[in-house]
C-alpha cells in the first residue's frame, strides 16, 4: 500500500486517515513519518523497550508499541491550544533504542549516548515506554544539551526520590535523587505533581524536600484546582529550561491501568492534560512518558492517555519552538 501523508507548512505529516485507514498499516506515533523518511527532523520521538529497572510489576519494554498502537486515532489539529504541532515542526518517530535487558548500568550508557547524538541536530526529543530508570539519562543528555542542570516538573504518584533497592542505585524509584546528587537538575525549580500514596515513613518526605524539591499532591489537584497550581508551577519555573517527565502511574488507575506500580486516589487524564496545556511558552527542552504496562491495560486506557498526553507535550514543544524560530 503507498502511504499518502498530509503535507504542511513544507513538513511531512501522519498517513492521511482520509485516504488509508487508519488502523491499516505498520504503526508509528500518531502514524507520523520515521527519521529516515525526512531529511530533518525538529522533534523526534523515541521509544525505550526497557523495564530491567522495576520494583513491581514489570512490562513498561512493552510501553512504547502500546502508545504507538493507541495513538493511530490522533488528529492534526489541537483545538485546546489552537495549533498544528505536525504542520508547525516536522516531528517523526525516531524508532526504538536497543538497551541491554541484562545489565542496567550499560542501559543507562546507552540511553545517555544515544539522546546526546540524537539531539546533536538542536532536536527535541519526546521519549515513550520504559520504566521510570530511563529519566536519568534522559535528563543527563538534557541538562548537558542546556549547558546547564535543568528544571524539571515529574508527575507521578511517587516521588522517586528513593536512595537503593536491595542495594541497587539505578531503579525506578530512585533516578530524581541521583540526578539531584549528579548536580543536574536546577534545585530551584523541581517539583513533583500528582504524589500520594503510602510511603515507607516521614523521612522520604525528609529527604524530597531536603533536595529541594516542591510537591503538589493529587490530593492539591483536587482543593486547589488546575488553574492555581499551573500559576504556581509557572511562577516557580519561569524561563528556565525545562524537562517534563510523567509517570502514567499520576493518573488513577481508573484513567490509566496499565502500569506497574498503581496507587487509588490519582489525578484524571483531563487535569494532567489541562495543568500541561497550562505550561504552554515556557522553554521545554524534553520530556517523557514512562511506566505503561500494556499487560495490565484495559481497552486501551492507558495506551490511550499516554498518546494523548504525549500528543500536548509535542504540540507545547512544536509550539515553542516554532515561535522562537528554532526549527530548520
Ligand atoms: N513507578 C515508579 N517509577 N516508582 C515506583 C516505586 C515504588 C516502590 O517500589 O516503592
Ligand atoms: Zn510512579
Ligand atoms: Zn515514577
Amino acid at each position: 500500500m503507498k502511504e499518502v501523508r498530509i503535507e504542511e507548512n513544507g513538513h511531512l505529516g501522519p498517513i492521511n486517515a482520509a485516504v488509508i485507514p487508519r488502523y491499516a498499516g505498520a504503526g508509528t506515533y500518531a502514524r507520523l513519518p520515521r527519521l529516515d523518511q525526512v531529511e530533518n527532523a525538529d522533534i523526534k520521538i523515541i521509544g525505550v523497550p526497557f523495564d530491567t529497572g522495576v520494583s513491581y510489576r514489570p512490562g513498561a519494554r512493552f510501553g512504547a508499541n502500546h502508545v504507538r498502537e493507541s495513538s493511530r486515532l490522533i488528529r492534526p489539529y489541537n483545538p485546546a491550544t489552537d495549533t498544528s504541532p505536525f504542520a508547525q515542526s516536522q516531528v517523526v518517530d525516531a524508532g526504538d533504542l536497543a538497551v541491554n535487558p541484562f545489565n542496567i548500568n550499560e542501559a543507562i550508557e546507552t540511553i545517555q549516548d544515544e539522546a546526546l547524538e540524537l539531539t546533536a541536530d538542536g532536536s527535541s526529543l519526546v521519549t515513550i515506554g520504559g520504566d521510570h530508570t530511563i529519566a536519568l539519562p534522559l535528563l543527563r543528555a538534557a541538562s548537558q544539551r542546556a549547558g546547564a542542570p535543568v528544571a524539571m516538573l515529574h508527575f507521578d504518584a511517587h516521588l522517586d526520590t528513593w536512595d537503593t533497592y536491595f542495594g541497587a542505585e539505578y531503579t525506578h524509584g530512585t533516578p530524581f535523587r541521583r540526578a539531584v546528587e549528579e548536580g543536574i537538575l536546577d534545585t530551584e525549580a523541581i517539583c513533583h505533581v500528582g504524589t500520594r500514596g503510602p510511603l515507607y515513613g516521614k523521612k522520604d518526605l525528609e529527604d524530597d524536600k531536603r533536595f529541594g524539591f516542591g510537591i503538589v499532591t493529587s490530593s492539591d489537584v483536587y482543593y486547589q484546582g488546575v488553574r492555581e497550581i499551573v500559576d504556581k508551577l509557572r511562577d516557580r519555573i519561569g524561563n528556565r529550561p525545562l524537562y517534563i517527565s510523567v509517570d502514567i502511574d499520576v493518573l488513577d488507575p481508573a484513567h490509566a491501568p496499565g502500569t506497574g506500580t498503581p496507587e487509588a486516589g490519582g489525578i484524571t487524564s483531563r487535569e494532567l492534560l489541562e495543568i500541561l496545556r497550562g505550561l504552554r511558552g515556557l522553554n521545554i527542552v524534553g520530556a517523557d512518558i514512562v511506566e505503561v504496562s500494556p499487560a495490565y491495560d484495559h481497552a486501551e486506557l492507558t495506551g490511550v492517555a499516554a498518546s494523548h498526553v504525549t500528543y500536548d507535550l509535542i504540540s507545547l514543544i512544536s509550539d515553542f519552538r516554532s515561535n522562537k524560530g528554532l526549527n530548520k
